[in-house]
């Protein structure tokens, strides 16, 4: 399969990056972040959650931070949404597009949203009545596709039916979500060759976690297998509260700056990705977690 020519990446610092800090984090730098990312060219930026505060504390800003981020033609401002009540409160914020999640498997599943697989599923089910109505689109997660904390090895076959259910429900998109890492190109192939049996390719992205230093590569071989679209963060800034160890998404200056290489076309200016990385860097009092970012600044 050639490479594709267009990737979208989908920004998820500002959500999957940040929801898993201890420290405050204000609502004036997580507008800021989302800022500095809308000018940097990112076409979607995941913005925040709307979950139970006591579950994900950091996440408690994000109908702040929409009402005060400056929303620019053509970005898509995304939130997740874990049942109605998130739906509801994402409407009211004024988000036009949601994010479902569910997992592959079942003790993630009960760890993340205190309920099995297919109960997630069927509390889905009034949500995308709901988006149907008011014109929203949704996009799916599927957690743990390469390994789960809690039951280890996960198989592409678990995968498949999650995936299928979601994008059945009318999920526009299904994000394949290595939560912890541990996934390698043979098996990233293998995953997208199984579950594209049942979903386009083309409504498919990749969701890489950089926990044992595979992400990129992980990137390169899902290219491989036509996939266009991935999730990335910028510094790589994350983790997941219910995954204990797992380390930030793949740094979405690493990614953006490999797509150049390949001479595949994202929209994104690598200088101003790199400048918003290292500043929420900077807010958070850490290392910048992407290594292009690092060597950029060292020059
Ligand atoms: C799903 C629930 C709510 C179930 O949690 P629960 O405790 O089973 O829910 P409940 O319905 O019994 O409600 C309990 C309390 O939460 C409130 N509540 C209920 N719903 C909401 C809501 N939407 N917003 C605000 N509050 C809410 C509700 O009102 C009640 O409040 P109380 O009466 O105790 O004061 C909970 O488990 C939860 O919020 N989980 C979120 C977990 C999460 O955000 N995880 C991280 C995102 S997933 C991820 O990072 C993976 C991904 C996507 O990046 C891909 C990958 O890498 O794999």
């Amino acid at each position: 399969m050639s490479l594709p020519t267009h990737v979208r990446l989908v920004e998820v610092g500002p959500r999957d990056g940040l929801q898993n800090e201890a420290q405050p984090i204000s609502v004036a730098d997580k507008v800021r972040l989302v800022d500095d990312l809308s000018a940097a060219g990112l076409s979607y930026i995941e913005v925040g959650s709307f979950v139970s505060p006591k579950w994900v504390p950091q996440m408690a800003g994000s109908a702040e931070v929409f009402a005060n981020i400056r929303q620019q033609p053509g970005i898509t401002y995304a939130a997740l949404a874990p049942n109605l009540r998130g739906f509801e409160d994402a409407l009211a914020a004024g988000v036009k597009e949601v994010a479902v999640f569910a997992a592959a498997s079942e003790a993630f599943s009960q760890r993340n949203i205190n309920c099995s697989i297919s109960e997630s599923l069927q509390r889905f089910a009034p949500i995308m009545e709901a988006a149907r109505q008011h014109g929203i689109r949704v996009r799916g997660y599927v957690s743990c596709v390469l390994g789960c904390p809690y039951e280890g090895q996960v198989r592409a076959e678990q995968v498949a039916p999650v995936a299928r259910e979601l994008f059945d429900m009318g999920c526009h998109e299904v994000s394949l979500g290595d939560t912890i890492g541990t996934g390698t190109p043979a098996a990233t192939r293998r995953l997208f060759d199984v579950v594209a049996a049942h979903i386009p390719r083309e409504q498919l992205a990749g969701h890489f976690h950089d926990t044992y230093g595979q992400a990129l590569a992980n990137v390169y071989a899902s290219l491989l297998e036509g996939i266009n679209v991935f999730d990335s963060s910028v510094a790589g800034l994350g983790g997941c509260p219910y995954a204990k160890g797992a380390s930030g998404n793949v740094a979405s200056e690493d990614v953006l700056y490999m797509l150049q290489g390949l001479g595949i076309e994202t929209g994104i200016d690598l200088a101003q990705l790199i400048a918003a990385g290292q500043r929420i860097s900077t807010v958070l009092g850490r290392a910048n977690g992407s290594r292009v970012a690092r060597a950029r600044s060292a020059q």
